[in-house]
This record gives structure tokens, C-alpha cells and sequence, in this order.
């Protein structure tokens, strides 16, 4: 039997991590919802306490992990906003499971992690930090040993989709020839040519910068054999998952001279908090660059994304739409006017629709509009229905088997 769901906006309750925006806490305010904040990622079984205790939305950034066992705790829970663009850290299939749409925000940090890019790659190319971090111990080593200009070097982009894109753009300006790899064919912006394999882009290219999602298939994509394929002296930078890289090889390739240095903003283990320490095999190496998965840590970003992931969870909740979501049917409804609205999220096996529409018709329900979204596992159903009888409707196909979550908007 399915959850039903409808109440008050003062009633909903939005669960705030990871010190998300203030803009964020301003719109869901505004709108009347209740809302708590967290500056920190929450472990598992404090995910689950706190989904347990009745949470209708959830807000996170990267770090906290989203499994299936919280989801399951979360009765109530309607909708998941990544404040962030990737969304690995959520069991996608586990909330679409659960009836629940996972939003995030695609682009709005997208500039600030390409600005950084292109700022480590003079970094390495000068030996900046090792530089600076010398004259801040008092030593003064004026020297131009191993250090370079980047106009003429050629940069390899892997992934090249919103924010390898935009580091070829930006790149291409600072006089870089530009190359990229990507599983998908995409549009070479500017003078970028795509290459057709990870082997011909890792053995031409001077600096190599990843940009690919989490997924089994990017786990540990630039390992021992890859790194021995790069040309002496490359330098590596990994602003994207710390899974992407095994960090026990590239140190080797570091203490050898193998490469001439790394960039990395993200690791396979991250602190949960600022307070807590970090340790990792990469500290302490020459012309290595480690900054705390800052890419996207920009007051502009943050706010944008802030403003843009809470405005589609508000959306969700007062109409339905879907529009956006990552794991989830795309519905794209208007606000309600002169009806009741029940929403269905249903399996998406035979009869269902028959079983649906049988009990519409047995309730003489007037369907003012109706919209249906499916993909092979479930579909999502919204359908406005005369005031007098929505709310029975509602219940009635609460109860069928196939659905799984149900809820109505007055
Ligand atoms: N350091 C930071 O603070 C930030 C890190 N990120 C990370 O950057 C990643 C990329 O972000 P976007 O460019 O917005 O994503 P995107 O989805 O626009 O582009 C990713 C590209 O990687 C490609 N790709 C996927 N698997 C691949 C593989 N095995 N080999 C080659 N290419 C592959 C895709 O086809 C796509 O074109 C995000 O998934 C996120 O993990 C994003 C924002 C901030
Ligand atoms: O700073 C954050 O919230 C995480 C940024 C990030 O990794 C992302 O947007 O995917």
C-alpha cells in the first residue's frame, strides 16, 4: 500500500545539510515550509534517525551518502535537491523506487569549477603552490627550473560535457590547443578536436583534466597503466570524483618524476565536516596541488544553486512537476486552478492504468486534465479531478498494489 500524502505548507518539512545557501533557506521559508539546517554531512544512521522523524524534503550537497536504508526510513519523504551537480551520492534507482524525484543544479557552478581548471594548470606549469608555500617558510628560491608557459601546450579534457566544454573554451583563450575524449559524440566548441580513444589523449597531451561523472565505468579510469601512457613530465588534474583516480598510483608516478605534478579537489575519502582532519597518500608531494573540494565553492555559485534546486523542490511540491529530475519521469504541470490534483507514482506493469480508470469512472470523476510519464519501471501519473471526488479518488488508488507513492494538492 502506498503513502498518502497532503497537508498544509506550514506542515512541510525541508531538512537542510551541508551548509546549503542561505537563498535556499529564503525561498522554502517564504513559501511557509518549516526548515532546519545542518552545517555538516549526517552519517547514515543519523540520516535514517532524522528521515525517521518525518522529513519531506531533503537538501544535500556531495557528501552525504542518500542509500537505499534512508530512503526506506523516509516515509515522507517526497523529494531529494542535490545542491550541487552530481548526484552519485544518492541511490537513484532506490528513490525512483520509492516514489521519490531526485533534482540537482546542472550548471549553475559550472563556471566557477572551469575558472579554477585553468588557474591549477598555470599553478603546476609555474610550480605556484610550491613556490609560495617556500617564501611563506622565508625561503627564497627565485628559479626557472621545470617551469613553463601553457600557450602552445596541449590540454586533454576527458568528458567533455558542461564543464569540459567550458575549460576548452577558456583554455583555447589562454593560447592551449585543446582535445577531448568523451563516451558521447558532442559538439567541439572552438578549435577542439575530439580524439576516439583515452590512449590517443593521454599519450599527446601536456596536461590531462577530468570532468566525467561517478560511475562504474569512470571508477579508477586513470589508474597505473594510464598514467604510464601520459608523456614524461604531464601534469594531471581531477576536479571531479575522487573515485576517478587511483591515488596510490599517481603518487608513485609523482615520487618517480613520472608526471611533473597534479591538481586534485576531490578524493576517494573526504572529511565530513571542516573540523574533521584529513589524511591521504598525496599530501606532501612536490608540485601537487590539493585544495578541499572547492570547484564549485564560489558565493555566486553557491547562491545560484541555492536559488535554482530549491525553486524546482517548491515547484515539486506545490504542482507536481518533475521537470529536471534526474531519476524520474519528466511531468511539466502548470499550477493548480479550480480543481484538486492526485498524484500517482505507480509500477509500471499491465492493468495498471485499466485498474486506475475503473476507479475514476466508479466515482463518476470528471478527469479536467491528466498527464502520464513513464519509463520501463514506473509511471507517473497527474490527474486533475473535480473537487467533490478527487479526494476519494485519491484514496482509492492509494491502495492498489502497484502504487507506490500517492498525494493530492488542494
Ligand atoms: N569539484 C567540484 O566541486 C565539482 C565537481 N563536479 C563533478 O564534475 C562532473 C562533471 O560535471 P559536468 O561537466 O557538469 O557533467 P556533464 O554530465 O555535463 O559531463 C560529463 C561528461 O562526461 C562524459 N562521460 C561519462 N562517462 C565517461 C567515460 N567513462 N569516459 C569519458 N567520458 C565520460 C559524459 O558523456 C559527459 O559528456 C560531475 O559529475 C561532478 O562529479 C561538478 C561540479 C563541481
Ligand atoms: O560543493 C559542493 O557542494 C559539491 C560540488 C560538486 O562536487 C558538484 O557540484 O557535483
Amino acid at each position: 500500500m502506498s503513502d498518502a500524502t497532503s497537508f498544509p505548507k506550514s506542515e512541510i518539512k525541508v531538512l537542510l545539510l551541508e551548509n546549503i545557501h542561505q537563498s535556499a533557506i529564503d525561498i522554502f521559508g517564504n513559501e511557509g515550509f518549516k526548515v532546519e539546517t545542518i552545517s555538516k554531512a549526517l552519517p547514515e544512521d543519523e540520516l535514517v534517525k532524522k528521515l525517521e522523524e518525518g522529513v519531506h524534503v531533503l537538501g544535500i550537497r556531495s557528501k552525504t551518502r542518500v542509500t537505499r536504508r534512508a530512503l526506506e526510513a523516509g516515509k515522507r519523504l517526497l523529494s531529494v535537491g542535490c545542491f550541487c551537480i552530481g548526484t552519485n551520492q544518492v541511490d537513484l534507482e532506490g528513490a525512483k523506487a520509492s516514489g521519490v524525484p531526485v533534482f540537482n543544479a546542472p550548471f549553475s557552478n559550472t563556471r566557477s569549477v572551469a575558472e579554477l581548471v585553468i588557474c591549477e594548470i598555470v599553478m603546476l606549469a609555474r610550480q605556484l603552490g610550491d613556490r609560495s608555500r617556500e617564501v611563506h617558510e622565508g625561503k627564497w628560491r627565485k628559479v626557472a627550473t621545470s617551469s613553463y608557459e601553457i600557450r602552445g601546450k596541449t590540454l586533454g579534457i576527458i568528458g567533455y560535457g558542461h564543464i569540459g566544454s567550458q575549460v576548452g573554451v577558456l583554455a583555447e583563450a589562454m593560447g592551449m590547443r585543446v582535445v577531448s575524449y568523451d563516451i558521447r559524440a558532442t559538439l567541439p566548441m572552438g578549435n577542439n578536436k575530439a580524439v576516439d580513444s583515452l590512449d590517443a589523449l593521454l599519450r599527446q597531451s601536456d596536461f590531462v583534466t577530468l570532468h566525467v561523472p561517478e560511475t562504474p565505468q569512470t571508477k579508477n579510469m586513470i589508474g597505473e597503466a594510464e598514467l604510464a601512457k601520459m608523456k614524461e613530465g604531464a601534469y594531471l588534474l581531477n576536479l571531479s570524483r575522487g573515485t576517478v583516480v587511483d591515488l596510490d598510483a599517481l603518487a608513485q608516478a609523482i615520487k618517480s618524476k613520472r608526471l611533473g605534478g597534479a591538481a586534485l579537489d576531490v578524493y576517494p575519502e573526504e572529511p565530513e565536516s571542516n573540523s574533521d582532519g584529513f589524511t591521504s597518500i598525496v599530501r606532501g608531494l612536490p608540485n601537487v596541488v590539493l585544495t578541499p573540494h572547492i570547484g564549485g565553492s564560489t558565493l555566486e555559485a553557491q547562491e545560484a544553486i541555492g536559488r535554482e534546486v530549491a525553486n524546482v523542490l517548491t515547484r515539486f511540491t506545490n504542482t507536481g512537476a518533475t521537470t529536471g529530475a534526474v531519476n524520474f519521469p519528466g511531468v511539466d504541470l502548470p499550477p493548480l486552478v479550480g480543481a484538486h490534483r492526485v498524484l500517482n507514482v505507480h509500477r509500471n506493469v499491465p492493468g495498471v492504468l485499466r485498474d486506475i480508470n475503473r476507479l475514476v469512472s466508479e466515482r463518476n470523476a470528471n478527469v479536467i486534465a491528466q498527464q502520464l510519464a513513464t519509463d520501463p519501471t514506473i509511471g507517473y501519473l497527474v490527474m486533475d479531478l473535480d473537487k467533490e471526488v478527487a479526494n476519494d479518488v485519491r484514496h482509492a488508488i492509494a491502495e492498489l498494489k502497484t502504487s507506490i507513492k500517492t498525494r493530492i494538492l488542494y
